[in-house]
């Protein structure tokens, strides 16, 4: 085991992201129940340790275009395909805390819902308030559970999508390690599905700009946002501000205990403090470049 896995074990404030792709059936769309109460009761029990989590989860619009019965999301207009996917995402995001809500309980731990913007990172009162309230949660052992606001996010306010949320969740709340579950093993050279010839990537020391080209936007399913190009981003966020970083696939949540336990599985990318980067300030500039 090396020494920078084995430190892993250590870590005691973590946040968990899952992607729509993960907590789905793919044939059918429909929630994946078990999968769901696996992560669930993995998170408990890291909770257990005496260890702070927070999941940042995303599916709220693919819940809700099920619940609804939609096929795609499409409308005369922008602005109309958009309010669609809005109010899919304001069914969902219900239905997915209902599933949430009683699989912790059984569990016996309380979670909460925190719903975010750009504006909640950007602005200094809501920032300062967002904080208090992950700081105040975490006190109380109090799982929080995080999505984008997707209701009141159009693009002048919106994150985007969760690989970069959640980074930005675990430079806010000072975690020390940050863990997305995908639908594939970690970082390849280049997009597996599309080149048979990608290698992959166990360790990321340094994010130079070769790794960063590396993640492709293209995605393995239709509901994932971003692909791996997103969580290049969310790499940039997490190191920059001192959080060790891990992909890893969903496809067995017990992937997350043997993470914890410094397995080598999945890609990790190594935290550098980099003093000038500003969370704000990046927040403010996404997808402006
Ligand atoms: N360099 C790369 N390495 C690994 N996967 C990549 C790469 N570039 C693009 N991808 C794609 O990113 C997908 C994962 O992102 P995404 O579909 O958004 O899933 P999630 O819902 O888990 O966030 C993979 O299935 C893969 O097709
Ligand atoms: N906020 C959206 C998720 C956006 C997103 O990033 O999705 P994913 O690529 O599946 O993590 C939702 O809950 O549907």
């Amino acid at each position: 085991m090396n020494n920078i896995r084995e430190q892993i074990k250590d870590k005691k404030k973590i946040v968990v992201k899952i992607g729509s792709s993960s907590l789905q059936h793919n044939e059918t769309g429909d929630l994946d129940y078990i999968r769901l109460e696996k992560l669930v009761r993995e998170l408990c029990d890291i909770s257990n340790q005496g260890k702070k989590v927070v999941l940042v989860t995303s599916g709220a619009i693919a819940v809700g275009k099920k619940a609804v019965n939609l096929k795609t999301i499409e409308g005369q207009t922008q602005a109309e395909a958009m309010a669609v996917k809005q109010a899919c995402s304001a069914i969902g995001q219900a239905r997915l805390m209902m599933a949430y809500q009683k699989l912790f309980s059984e569990y016996n731990h309380v979670a909460a819902q925190i719903l975010m913007t750009k504006n909640t990172i950007v602005d200094n009162l809501n920032r300062y308030n967002a904080h208090n309230t992950f700081t105040q949660l975490l006190k109380m052992g109090v799982i929080p559970i995080v999505n984008e606001n997707d209701t009141v996010a159009t693009y002048e306010i919106e994150i985007g999508d969760n690989d970069t949320l959640s980074a930005i969740v675990a430079a806010l709340i000072d975690a020390d390690l940050l863990i997305l579950l995908s639908d594939i093993d970690g970082l390849y050279t280049d997009d597996p599905r599309q080149n048979p010839d990608a290698e992959f990537i166990e360790q990321v020391d340094e994010l130079t700009d070769e790794f960063m080209n590396m993640g492709k936007a293209s995605t393995g399913s239709n509901v994932g946002t971003g692909g791996m190009n997103t969580k290049m981003i969310a790499a940039k966020i997490a190191t920059s501000s001192d959080v060790d970083m891990l992909i890893a696939n969903s496809r067995d949540i017990g992937v997350l205990h043997r993470l914890l336990e410094g397995e080598n599985e999945g890609t990790l990318f190594v935290a550098h403090r980099d003093e000038s980067f500003d969370l704000p300030e990046f927040v403010q500039n996404l997808h402006k470049n």
